[in-house]
């Protein structure tokens, strides 16, 4: 069994470490703060971020150093707008090339880029096939009690997902592994803003079938942006698309669906953000998405929708009206681009 470090120590780096850690690894999870490792440490909780008592072969480090110190992987779970900072410090302490897996979902407002590209940015040694990401539909507080969850992991170079299957893969935690490391990052972030959709959607006390279109037309939405940007339009179908859409649209677990659910009963962000206490994605991943979307003059109804809500004080229900009264549209025609396809009937 290996040294593995996960870096970050919020719900999901977690529930990772508890995977790794169920697999006789030697983990250690690094975090910022030395009050959290103490806890972690002596009373083997991390009670902020996740309600489950950990194993005691986790030990937690403030000490980037030492936590990365001779390890076989490093998985690196901050928000996505940590991401560059957290990369940098460990650009700075690596001495040899360690395998490096994501599982942060988002992307950078400023330039669109995927977090694989900003990690493989910072690093001096490092080139983007060198990363993997951990993506699917897992929230942390059903992983940190074992129950039955499926996620993707990939990379342009496929010893490295098949690296971090094998790292991961338990009973309880099935994972597969996909060359398409674009779709993938994309399916990650994009439907965070549909899953911010979905509870703004049950806030304003609508029901399973706007939810349900949502999350249809929602992932039209997101397989057309990300096929602008080379991913595999099938990757939507799968695990990191589809699947990951279905749980973050409809857990109460989802800290996008329960920040999208207090919108749509009428709090005003900022409040909301602030009650969270965790990291909302979707807020950031709205502005690149609608911004890109804008510019490339790329259809996304939804996400605009979204974005207005969040940066632009519109009422909510407001937005749905503009989306139930666009003009008049044949689906299939819809469904058949998103492929790449012509549909003649
Ligand atoms: N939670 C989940 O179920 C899942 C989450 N993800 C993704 O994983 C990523 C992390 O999410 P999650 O664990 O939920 O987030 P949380 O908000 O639970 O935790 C984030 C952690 O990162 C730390 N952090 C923030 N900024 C920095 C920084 N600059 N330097 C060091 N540490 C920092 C936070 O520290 P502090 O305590 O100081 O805030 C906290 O420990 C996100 O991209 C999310 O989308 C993916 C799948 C499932
Ligand atoms: O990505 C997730 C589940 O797969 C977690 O989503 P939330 O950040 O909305 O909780």
């Amino acid at each position: 069994m290996s040294k593995v470090a996960v870096i970050g120590a919020g719900s999901w780096g977690t529930a990772l470490s508890i995977v790794l850690s169920d697999n006789g690894h030697d983990v250690r999870l690094w975090t910022h703060r030395k009050e959290q490792a103490d806890m972690i440490n002596n009373q083997h909780v991390n009670e902020n971020y996740l309600k489950v008592n950990l194993p005691e072969n986790i030990k937690a480090y403030d000490d980037l150093h030492s936590a990365i110190d001779d390890v076989k992987a490093i998985i690196l779970v901050v928000p996505t707008k940590a991401i560059r900072e957290v990369s940098q410090q460990l650009n700075r302490l690596l001495k040899k090339k360690i395998t490096i897996i994501h599982a942060t979902k988002g992307i950078e407002p400023e330039s669109l880029k995927r977090v694989s590209q900003m990690i493989s940015e910072e690093l001096d040694s490092y080139s983007y096939e060198d990363i993997v990401v951990l993506s699917g539909p897992s929230h942390a507080e059903e992983v940190g009690k074992r129950l039955p969850t499926t996620v993707t992991v990939s990379s342009l170079d496929s010893s490295n997902a098949k690296l971090a299957q094998d790292l991961f893969i338990n009973e309880s935690f099935r994972v597969y592994t996909s060359p398409d490391v674009v779709g993938i990052e994309l399916g990650g972030a994009l439907k965070n803003i549909i899953a911010l959709g979905a509870g703004i959607s049950d806030g304003l006390g609508y029901g399973d079938n706007a939810k349900a279109a949502l999350i249809t037309r929602g992932l039209a939405e997101i397989t057309r942006l990300g096929t602008s940007l080379g991913a595999n339009p099938l990757t939507f179908l799968g695990l990191p698309g589809v699947g990951d859409l279905i749980v973050t649209c409809t857990s109460v677990h989802s800290r996008n669906w329960r920040a999208g659910n207090l919108l749509g009963k009428g709090h005003k962000l900022d409040e909301v953000l602030d009650q969270m206490g965790m990291v909302v994605e979707g807020v950031r991943t709205a502005k690149a998405a609608y911004q890109f979307a804008e510019d490339q003059e790329i259809e996304m109804p939804i996400t605009a929708g979204i974005y207005q809500i969040l940066f632009e004080n519109k009422y909510p229900r407001e937005v749905v009206e503009q989306l139930m009264s666009r003009n008049k549209r044949e689906e299939m025609d819809d469904l058949a681009e998103l492929i790449g396809g012509n549909y003649s009937k």
